[in-house]
């Protein structure tokens, strides 16, 4: 059996220090994501999903409960030892793609290996083999301002990659992409999972986008409300996927 890349045990989350204005944005939550997984976390506005993320993302800290990550327990960690795990074990994308308007393609891709100080020499294979795994070689020399959107999403992806990090965290990554870009990222998602065994966790509100994804998780009030399995076609899981979120959305019957 494929070993855990992430394992999340117990977590909570209380934001605000006094009584009064406290607010438990995450509610004992367990879930483990297997090596090479591809899981999509979903809910609605004000659910937790970014707070989970974030904990994951080691960006934030949880109030009681433990995420592992390839092994790691990172709860306890200190802040120097957690920018140094986020940077070798993580890979980030956002939403509105955080591409490095003044550096090249190659440039931007190139950065999560030269942050870890990795020698130059070893770069161009590392940034060469995953734009060529991603579709974008001929970009490479051009800035992010002469891109569209898909292909600046596509080269986040390839910075999120370039170092071979245990998990991938993608935040709304199609929320700035029209539709043909937004499939086209995520099929791309999809060939990182099977072609390259990227583990891949990603936040959306897109039932579309989800559908791409092998197991949903829904939150609902800081709590993990469901989750279902794709076992069929991605039209099924999407009409699924829709199903579940009309039950969440349904208003609350006298
Ligand atoms: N720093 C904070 N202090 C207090 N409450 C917070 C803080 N951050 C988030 N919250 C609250 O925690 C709850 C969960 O927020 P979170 O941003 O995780 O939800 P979400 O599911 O990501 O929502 P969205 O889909 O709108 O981004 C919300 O009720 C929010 O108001």
């Amino acid at each position: 059996m494929a070993q855990s890349v992430l394992q999340v045990n117990h977590l909570n989350k209380v934001y605000g220090k006094r009584k009064e204005t406290q607010y438990h944005a995450l509610k004992n939550i367990s879930f483990a994501m297997k090596q090479g997984e591809f899981v999509g976390i979903m809910g609605a506005s004000g659910a937790g999903k970014t707070t989970l993320l974030n904990v994951i993302s080691t960006l934030d800290q949880a109030s009681s409960g433990s995420v592992k990550i390839a092994g790691t327990d990172i709860t306890n960690m200190k802040q120097n030892q957690l920018a140094d795990f986020r940077s070798q074990q993580l890979g980030f994308i956002f939403q509105d793609f955080n591409l490095l308007e003044n550096l090249t393609v190659y440039e931007n891709i190139a950065l999560p290996l030269s942050l870890q100080g990795v020698a130059v020499k070893n770069i161009k294979p590392s940034v060469l083999k995953v734009a060529k795994n991603l579709g974008i070689e001929e970009i490479l020399p051009k800035y992010p301002v002469t891109i569209s959107g898909g292909q600046k999403q596509r080269v986040a992806a390839a910075r999120a990659l370039v170092h071979e990090p245990a998990l991938i965290l993608a935040d709304e990554p199609t929320g700035a992409l029209d539709s043909k870009n937004a499939k086209s990222l995520m099929e791309t998602f999809v060939h990182m999972n099977e072609n390259l065994g990227t583990s891949i966790m990603l936040v959306t509100h897109d039932p579309l986008s989800a559908s791409y994804c092998q197991r949903i998780l829904f939150i609902q009030d800081g709590q993990l409300y469901k989750e279902i399995h794709r076992t069929h076609k991605r039209n099924e899981f999407h009409q699924a996927i829709l199903d579940v979120l009309s039950e969440i959305n349904k208003p609350n019957e006298w």
